[in-house]
């Protein structure tokens, strides 16, 4: 008997790992997540310990084989892993001994934020946009690499002696799945490689003129070598974990993988994903865009010629986040779920604007100088007030990054397609079409980060043999949102918003005193 194949794929979040088995349907048929330890040593700052990344990841490859074995399934049947990651997320590692320099610097981490405005200064950082992408900003590993060279003296020798290996989330997982410095593999895929800023976003590889404007030295810093986001070879394998030797031929950046999982393999078809940020993703073909209106450039995915696409990208740094710091720090709600019924205590928000800008606000608006604000608090405000003013501030910047979306493609969207921990929430999910005037379509099975992930690693070793062959692929069980305000009450609510992001700027600014 010929036993069918199925494809893991490992999903690294900001906040917690988990590894999923998909069968050739695309159905999820087994699952194990784990959260892990968030380190924020001061206001601002946001790290994860890298060896523990890796170990989480390997107790949820082992107890989701285990699950999958106890349906009756032989672990044989995994035919192939796919790689799905946080991006920015900076780890620095010393080449010869395989252990880390320095806790991993998280995307959200803004500790670079004063490097970051003097390198503002330096003649041509108004070129860097259209050579990679990206904005110059806290967000991008290159600020953080910098940081790191300067204010660690660990990485600052490794990186003197010629040992330093810098990489994303995906390449130090890549590395440590394949055992370290014995195999060194050290590869990255575009997606990942386009969140640096050191990757020329039209050649797909690193341009010596970017890393010389960061002042970085390649003999002295090993980056991960870029190769398809899809490949039978250039990953490697497993050689821990009970999927020991099970190659590893999928990778892409956590965003790109969802807008994979979403099938939006073409122009014109966008996802937004609700997860610890909120990204928005819109194919735009084979061709990059550079956004006038403060979006990203960023590779979608690579799966060889022909079938490389790109996307513009609006990222909102603060979004499940905002609900976690409900739970955590103000102990409204004891988790994420009860947000829903705690706003619907109330009709609105009373007349609160929450601008979550814990880490400055990113897509459309960048300003690195904001921070969480508060406004029309009065004697009436009630928690489930905040609650809703909390949700809405993710629902308010998805229509901020639409608008300029649609500035920079000219085309409006007409459907919006979401995944990620928050559109759990049907009220979110309602606000947010209710923001935009246009349909929210939740798909059934809403792992699709993992799934795209699964696709890309099915994809490289024939599971799957084209993007045909995905068609019937995630499109059971899925919820409609349609707007039920008028358009004026939607552009009254943002208006005020706008009004608030305006009032939040400049907030880190010293005051001056006589
Ligand atoms: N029912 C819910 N309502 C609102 N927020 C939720 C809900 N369920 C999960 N979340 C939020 O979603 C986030 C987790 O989403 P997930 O996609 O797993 O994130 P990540 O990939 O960034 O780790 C958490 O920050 C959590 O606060
Ligand atoms: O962990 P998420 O889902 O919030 O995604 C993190 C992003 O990749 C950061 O750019």
């Amino acid at each position: 008997m010929i036993r069918p194949s199925f494809v893991g794929a490992i999903d690294q979040g900001t906040t917690s790992s988990r590894f999923l088995v998909f069968n050739q349907k695309g159905d999820m048929v087994a699952t194990h997540q784990l959260e892990f330890q968030q380190h924020y040593p001061h206001s601002g700052w946001h790290e994860q310990d890298p060896e523990e990344l890796v170990r989480s990841v390997e107790i949820c490859v082992n107890g989701c084989v285990e699950e999958f074995e106890n349906q009756g399934h032989t672990r044989e049947q995994i035919v192939a892993v796919g790689i799905t990651n946080q991006r920015e997320t900076t780890v620095v590692w010393d080449k010869t001994t395989g252990k880390a320099l320095h806790n991993a610097i998280v995307w959200t981490d803004a500790r670079s934020q004063e490097l970051v405005r003097k390198l503002k200064h330096r003649i041509g950082s108004g070129e860097l946009n259209s050579r990679c992408g990206l904005p110059l900003s806290t967000y991008p590993s290159a600020s953080k690499l910098l940081w790191l060279l300067e204010n660690a003296p660990a990485v600052k020798e490794a990186y003197e002696r010629g040992t330093l290996a810098f990489g994303t989330v995906d390449s130090w997982l890549v590395y440590k799945l394949n055992g370290g410095p014995a195999r060194n593999i050290h590869v990255t895929d575009p997606s990942n490689a386009s969140r640096t800023m050191f990757m020329n976003i039209e050649t797909l590889e690193y341009d010596d003129d970017l890393l010389d404007w960061f002042r970085i030295d390649r003999n002295k810093v090993t980056l991960p070598k870029i190769v398809r986001s899809s490949d039978p070879q250039a990953y490697g394998s497993l050689t821990t974990t009970h999927l020991k030797g099970v190659r590893i031929t999928g990778c892409l950046g956590d965003q790109s993988a969802a807008l994979v999982g979403q099938k939006g393999f073409s122009a014109g078809l966008a996802k937004n994903t609700y997860g610890t940020g909120c990204f928005l993703l819109y194919n735009v073909g084979s061709k990059p865009v550079i956004s006038k209106h403060g979006l990203l450039t960023t590779v979608a995915f690579d799966f060889g010629e022909g079938k490389r696409m790109y996307a513009l990208e609006g990222s909102i740094a603060t979004a499940g986040s905002s609900v976690m710091f409900l739970v955590n720090n103000f102990g409204f709600i004891d988790s994420p779920s009860k947000l829903s019924v705690l706003a619907e205590e109330v009709e609105d928000s009373g007349g609160c604007t929450f601008v979550t800008a814990f880490s400055g606000l990113f897509a459309p608006y960048w300003i690195d100088d904001a921070r969480g604000t508060i406004f029309g608090i009065t004697a009436y405000t009630k928690r489930g007030h905040i609650a809703r003013a909390t949700l809405e501030a993710t629902c308010f910047q998805t229509q901020a990054i639409l608008k300029a979306m649609e500035k920079d493609s000219g085309k409006p969207l007409t459907e919006l397609r979401v995944d990620g921990g928050m559109c759990a929430s049907d009220l979110i999910m309602q606000t947010q079409s209710d923001f935009i005037g246009f349909p929210v379509n939740r798909p059934g099975m809403r792992e699709t980060t993992a799934l795209g992930a699964a696709m890309a690693a099915g994809l490289a070793v024939g599971v799957w043999k084209s993007f045909e062959d995905l068609k019937d692929v995630n499109n059971e069980g899925r919820t409609i949102f349609r707007p039920q305000i008028s358009e004026k009450e939607a552009r009254k609510k943002f208006a005020r918003w706008e009004k608030a992001v305006d009032m939040s700027r400049g907030w880190l600014n010293e005051v001056e005193v006589q």
